[in-house]
């Protein structure tokens, strides 16, 4: 008789920018290879038509609101259909930075309506398996990435992600939800996401 074909689990590392996702995506998705499982890394926006579109628009000038939004939504479908689904319904585990809770965050602190933009998402898109949830406060996290630029920005982008790291931390009830102290050494992260995911492989 052959083998069951056990699905993979989608594991997604959301936070503000600055708290150490990619590099923990790096760290758990080698950790895992390394322990013998099927890992697929990436992230969202994603390498296809549309994340590219909006990867270029992040550098070369917003796009405006309403085109950023819907193009977030094709690029997650998309990335969904094409890449993901895929994987997992495969066995392979896909570790993910980023997902529907950053447009909650992002275009949430852009204007649109959190619970709304949640409902959209959760209308196509699986909830994750395990979300890792880095927290860092925010004035340690602008220190991380090397914030520039003149006081008013300063001030704007500050109250921004306090609204992102507020609407992460709102969805830290759910099951599948861990938050994680981003403070800490990155090996001391690495070891605690490491646990938590292996506990559910
Ligand atoms: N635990 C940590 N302690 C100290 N510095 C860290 C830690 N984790 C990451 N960093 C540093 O913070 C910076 C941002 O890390 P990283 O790019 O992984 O974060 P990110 O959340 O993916 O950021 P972004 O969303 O802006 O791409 C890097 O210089 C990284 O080396
Ligand atoms: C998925 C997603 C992302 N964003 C924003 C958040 C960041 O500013 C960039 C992604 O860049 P990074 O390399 O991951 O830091 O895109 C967003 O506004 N909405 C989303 O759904």
């Amino acid at each position: 008789m052959e083998a069951e074909n056990k699905r993979g689990l989608l594991i997604v590392v959301e936070g503000i920018d600055g708290t150490g996702k990619s590099s923990q995506v790096q760290l758990l998705a080698d950790a895992l290879r390394s322990s013998g499982h099927d890992v697929l890394q990436d992230r969202q926006p994603s390498d296809g038509p549309f994340g590219k579109i909006l990867r270029k628009s992040m550098t070369e000038g917003r796009l405006a609101p309403d085109e950023e939004l819907e193009l977030f939504h094709k690029d997650r479908r998309q990335h969904l259909e094409d890449v993901i689904l895929p994987a997992l319904d495969s066995g392979t585990h896909v570790v993910l930075d980023r997902y529907y809770f950053s447009t909650m965050a992002y275009q949430g602190a852009n204007g649109y309506d959190v619970a709304e933009l949640r409902a959209t998402n959760e209308a196509f898109a699986p909830a994750p398996d395990i979300l890792f949830i880095l927290d860092l406060d925010v004035d340690q996290a602008l220190k991380r990435i090397g914030h520039r630029g003149d006081e008013a920005n300063a001030f704007e982008q500050r109250d921004a992600l306090q609204f992102c790291r507020d609407v992460f931390l709102s969805v830290k009830e759910e099951a599948y939800a861990n938050v994680i102290n981003s403070e800490p050494s990155m090996e001391e992260i690495h070891r605690e996401m490491l646990s938590i995911a292996q506990a559910a492989i």
